[in-house]
């Protein structure tokens, strides 16, 4: 089969998720399905003893069935909390598994309107698609469930094939012929043939509408998540967007119970046949047992042990073949996911390790580097080149779209070069281990966001925190007052997720403690994107020469549009369409015609 190395993967990967509970539960199932077929081979002992009146073994079987019943009892009730416990911690593990991934895939893969797609795809798959990790693992109990009982039902039913007893004087005898047998088997096979072509059809038509489901969940997901969220709550109210969301909301539980009712019709096809078949074998094989024992050829007591074992297998096995089918039946949701987990990941990046270096001496430039963002034409950067100082202070500056955000993700390797190169100490880059590059480089992009955990750890960007580190840092901008009056100082939650002491900061003390976190990194490379965009000129410049003397003599990269605040820097780089058209200090800048000059004298305008 095909794809039978995915399935394989799918089983370690869910092994691996909840190795405990699975060993349990087969436990568990194991006990309880021999609960029913103990009791099947004891009856028949039993039968056959009171049929002989050897009343003193009955004695000593009915003592060792009523200890084995209680033992597999026990095992089956006492082993349930463990089980549920173990059970939780599995499901939500595989449901993680994806989330995981997008935390050490590639930044440039994540940042992509596909790779969002493709985890959303994940998640609807996981409730709805057959053959996803998180379904595989639902239908596993039963699945041991069907199987452990069809392996029971079978050895039950050796006697059938072995007490092959022919007089060679009955008109019955062609009862025990083996070609009775034979083509009892072959009616068994026949019916899981049946069952399989039946449940592969009709999982191959719920496959086909799960299509729709998932489209239909993942609007009905997307909108649902808007409602919850609380910061667009202003924009719903404002805009008056609740008609159409209610409406949207409606019209999409309409087409979902339509689905719905596509995929029970679905579940009944084939039934009809199945059940046919599977009379006809049930009719069959009591009439050729029941022959047997009244003509003697088997013990009374085996019609209990063979008529029970034949019912369990012929109610088990179609299940089996039935949820086997269905996992079976869609493997592409296995080829999407496993193509998921298997994109590339940061620490696949690069094998150099980066020196350690106390003078900070880390050389950056950049050669004729050309970049446009994945599935576009479009030159975002092109063709720039620039070396960087060790201990310099540069000023990135340009309009809108220009390329000063992009230009920062390159030098940061959160993106790679279309052409060109970016150098470390004169070596390419790329070749360094990019969590170790990462390490390079303290940044506050525009954008930054804190976390809603202790502000402790929003500084420190880790569970434990250096508390008089984070507490110089916090006084060095200005934020020790503030720290002073929170409920529980560095320890208090930021936002009410977790708590209801937890404080809603200023946006300009969220950009603050942004700062304080860049600071605390402590990173030989310092860069600023713009974090302070919502503060006023005076403000953000007095923030930047702040903290430009905090950093010392750090390499820092400056964007801002006030060009104002970056003016203290050493060089200032003027980017426009992608490339770097000026390039000098503020006062060899502005003395000359050009871009800066012309931004400047318009900016100052506004400031006179
Ligand atoms: N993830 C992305 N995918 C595709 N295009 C992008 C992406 N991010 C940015 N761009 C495009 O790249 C161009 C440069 O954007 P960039 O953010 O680098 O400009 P910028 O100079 O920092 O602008 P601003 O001053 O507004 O922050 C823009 O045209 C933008 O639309």
């Amino acid at each position: 089969m095909k794809h039978l190395g995915l399935y394989k993967r799918a089983v370690l990967d869910l092994w691996r998720s909840g190795k405990r509970y699975y060993l349990l539960l087969l436990i568990q199932t194991f006990a309880r399905a021999s609960q029913t077929f103990v009791s099947f081979i004891f009856m028949n002992r039993l039968i056959t003893l009171l049929s002989e009146q050897n009343l003193v073994a009955v004695r000593s079987v009915v003592s060792l069935y009523l200890i084995i019943f209680t033992v597999l009892h026990l095992l089956t009730t006492l082993l349930q909390p463990a089980i549920n416990d173990a059970k939780e911690l599995a499901d939500r593990r595989i449901l993680e598994l994806p989330y995981e991934k997008m935390l050490t895939m590639r930044y440039h893969i994540v940042d992509s309107a596909e790779t969002s797609q493709k985890l959303e795809r994940i998640r609807m798959s996981n409730m709805s698609r057959q053959s996803s990790l998180y379904l595989i693992n639902v239908r596993i109990p039963f699945l041991m469930d069907y199987f452990i009982r069809v392996v029971w039902s079978f050895i039950l039913l050796i006697p059938l094939f072995t007490q092959v007893r022919v007089t060679g004087q009955s008109q019955w005898d062609w009862v025990s012929s083996p070609w009775v047998l034979l083509i009892f088997v072959i009616g068994i096979v026949l019916s899981i043939y049946i069952q399989y072509l039946s449940s592969q059809k009709s999982a191959e038509y719920m496959s086909n509408l799960d299509e729709s489901v998932i489209r239909t969940n993942t609007k009905f997901n997307y909108e649902n998540r808007i409602l919850e969220n609380t910061e667009s709550g202003k924009e719903i109210r404002l805009y008056q967007m609740q008609d159409r969301l209610y409406q949207n909301q409606k019209e999409l539980d309409q087409s979902t119970e339509k689905l719905l009712r596509g995929l029970n019709h679905a579940g009944m096809n084939g039934h009809l046949l199945t059940v046919v078949v599977s009379q006809l074998l049930h009719f069959v094989a009591y009439a050729i047992i029941g022959i047997r024992v009244l003509l003697g050829m088997l013990p009374i007591g085996q019609i209990v042990q063979l008529s029970s074992a034949l019912t369990q297998l012929l109610s088990n096995l179609p299940n089996l073949i039935q949820y086997l089918a269905m996992i079976l039946s869609q493997p592409d949701t296995l080829v999407e996911y496993y193509a998921f987990i298997d994109l590339p990941d940061d620490q696949d990046v690069g094998s150099l390790p980066i020196e350690k270096r106390l003078d900070n001496e880390y050389h950056i430039a950049v050669n004729q580097l050309s970049f446009a963002y994945p599935e576009t034409d479009d030159l975002i950067l092109n063709n720039v080149s620039a070396k960087f100082e060790v201990g310099k202070k540069y000023a990135i500056v340009g309009e809108n779209g220009s390329g000063k955000t992009t230009f920062i993700k390159l030098l940061m390797r959160l993106y790679e070069p279309t052409a060109g190169e970016i150098t470390l100490n004169k070596i390419d880059a790329q070749k360094y281990q990019l969590s170790e590059y990462f390490q390079l480089f303290s940044v506050v992009f525009q954008d930054f966001r804190l976390l809603s955990f202790k502000l402790g750890q929003n500084i420190a960007v880790n569970q434990n925190y250096d508390t008089d580190k984070a507490m110089k840092y916090i006084r060095q901008l200005d934020l020790e007052q503030m720290v002073s009056q929170l409920p529980a100082g560095l320890e208090t939650y930021l936002g009410k997720e977790f708590s209801n002491q937890g404080v809603n900061l200023s946006g300009g003390q969220e950009q603050r403690v942004a700062l304080v976190r860049a600071l605390y990194k402590n990173a030989p490379i310092m860069i600023l994107d713009e974090p302070t965009a919502a503060l006023d000129p005076v403000t953000e410049f007095n923030i930047y020469q702040q903290f430009d003397q905090l950093i010392n003599h750090k390499t820092a990269f400056y964007i801002s549009h006030r060009l104002s605040s970056c003016r203290f820097c050493d060089e200032i780089l003027v980017f426009d369409k992608g490339e770097i058209i000026q390039r000098g200090s503020h006062d060899e800048l502005v003395k000359i015609d050009g871009k800066y000059a012309d931004l400047w004298h318009a900016q100052a305008q506004y400031y006179q």
